[in-house]
């Protein structure tokens, strides 16, 4: 019955196609838009129009579309494409050309984006008279039938595409902590940045690369695990502990895990924070998607937990004994004890409710001396993950040697292997890659120093400790590590 009617209208449509050029114009412009009303009425599809206006808030999606059909590649399969600079941004994207169109996906539905540029007389400018100007619009054109079961869906996913490819685009910043000067703002706890372009990612990271694959692994579950940290009541966020020898790649990690994650850093000087209530002033000032770093956190502060000696005797009691206090006496303790910065003081932040302030969160931690710890800093769901920096093992010395000299293989390999494994003495990455960096077009005479180096006496190496001593540290270390563990590498 339908095919019978729509032969029907097709075979009127032709007849009046046919008459059409003889028609008088009145009677041919009647036509044409009979011709469109019954065209939109046949026509099973529904077509979306996202103008582009300038100097306006309202082409946010017009912006966004244009993201998000980089950000998917669409472009790779058009025809023309043309570069653009997106307006108020520092960016550079591909946008499909005039009247070009792509097919995109989504819940098993297909979408067709067409881009329309038409050029038209805009107004005078400076009485210069009327300018060509061109407006820009997308069209996205979808079955009638999903309009209203995808739409809203799709549109949400268009901007959050887009959202994600700005910020993996954009310049990330390195933060770090100072005090204001200014009398307005009452000398208040800020941060200061600089742009962050440190070099370092995971495939320049020498370590074992199953290690390597673990971490990334562990902070992709922690990007896209917003509805699981819903779903468990957790506050989003990650904490690591780095912990090893000096120079064995500890900031080279926090740099590798910002430029994976395209986050920024926030490196807190703790030194230069004196209360729980600054430490706090300065983290709820931190932003999402952020990296909050405090190195050598053993000898940042002392972060024992215990009150000071010093204002203790100055009371004359013991604060724990607080039955035996008068009220202004406590007011006294609790005053000091905010104006002081103590471990649980950071610990409310890595657990406590001031957790929760901000999301997707990623605290590290780095120590030297993991053995000089607080163990309340290392009690499972403080640190999620503790991560051992070590010296150099043989599949991290490829990866120094592959990197600096650009090389798979070289016949001292095997000799450079066998004085890693004996490990008369421990070599750090740093050291490694002090000698490597020596002369990069001349792999053979590298690789003779290195060998030399790795065969002198551990004394000789200028090594931070003997080999004594660093075993002993180590295996102080190993202890400390077992401790109740949250996840350790
Ligand atoms: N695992 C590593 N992979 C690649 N390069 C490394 C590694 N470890 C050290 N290096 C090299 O040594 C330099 C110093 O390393 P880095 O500062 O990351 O060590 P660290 O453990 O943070 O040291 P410290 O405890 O003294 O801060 C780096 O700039 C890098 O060139």
């Amino acid at each position: 019955m339908m095919s019978t009617d729509l032969s029907y209208w097709w075979s009127l449509v032709g007849v009046v196609a046919f008459f059409h050029g003889m028609l008088p114009r009145e009677a041919k412009e009647a036509v044409s838009r009979w011709l469109q009303v019954l065209r939109s009425y046949l026509d099973p599809y529904i077509h979306f129009e996202i103008p582009e206006f300038e100097n306006s808030s309202s082409n946010e999606l017009y912006k966004s579309v244009q993201l998000h059909i980089n950000a998917t590649d669409m472009c790779k399969s058009a025809n023309r494409v043309v570069l653009t600079r997106v307006r108020n941004s520092t960016l550079t994207s591909s946008s499909l050309a005039a009247g070009q169109s792509l097919v995109d996906k989504f819940e098993g539905k297909t979408l067709r984006w067409k881009h329309n540029v038409q050029k038209v007389q805009g107004d005078s400018i400076r009485g210069r008279g009327s300018q060509e100007v061109s407006e820009r619009s997308y069209t996205l054109k979808i079955h009638k039938r999903d309009r209203d079961c995808i739409i809203p869906r799709y549109i949400d996913y268009v901007n959050a595409r887009a959202i994600l490819y700005k910020h993996q685009n954009r310049e990330m910043q390195l933060y770090t902590n100072g005090k204001t000067s200014s009398i307005f703002s009452g000398g208040r706890h800020m941060w200061q940045s600089v742009p962050f372009k440190h070099p370092s990612t995971f495939n320049t990271l020498a370590m074992e690369p199953a290690n390597i694959a673990r971490i990334k692994g562990d902070l992709k579950s922690f990007v896209e695990g917003k509805d699981f940290f819903e779903r468990v009541g957790r506050a989003w966020k990650r904490g690591y502990l780095l912990y090893g020898p000096p120079g064995t790649g500890k900031s080279s990690m926090i740099a590798a895990m910002a430029n994976f994650l395209k986050y920024d850093v926030y490196d807190l000087e703790l030194t230069q924070v004196f209360s729980n209530t600054e430490l706090r002033q300065l983290l709820i000032q931190t932003t999402n998607r952020s990296i909050i770093v405090i190195e050598d956190i053993d000898c940042s502060i002392n972060l024992s937990g215990q009150r000071s000696p010093k204002s203790s005797s100055k009371r004359g009691k013991d604060s724990s004994d607080k039955d035996a206090l008068t009220a202004e006496e406590l007011n006294m303790i609790k005053e000091d004890e905010t104006n002081r910065i103590t471990l649980s003081g950071l610990l409310n932040f890595t657990d406590g409710l001031w957790s929760c302030c901000g999301d997707e969160r990623i605290l590290v931690f780095t120590t030297n001396h993991i053995e000089k710890l607080d163990d309340a800093l290392l009690r499972p769901g403080r640190m999620d993950m503790h991560i051992e920096m070590s010296y150099c093992t043989f599949p991290a010395f490829k990866i120094l040697v592959r990197n600096y000299l650009m090389i798979e293989t070289h016949p001292l390999f095997p000799t450079v292997e066998s004085l890693l494994v004996e490990g008369k003495h421990k070599v750090t990455p740093a050291q490694i890659s002090e000698i490597l960096i020596l002369d990069k077009d001349n792999p053979d005479m590298v690789m003779d120093k290195l060998v030399a180096f790795l065969q002198q006496e551990p004394e000789e190496n200028e090594l931070p400790e003997n080999a004594e001593a660093a075993n002993e540290l180590e295996s102080k270390s190993q202890a400390k590590a077992k401790a109740p563990p949250s996840l350790i590498i």
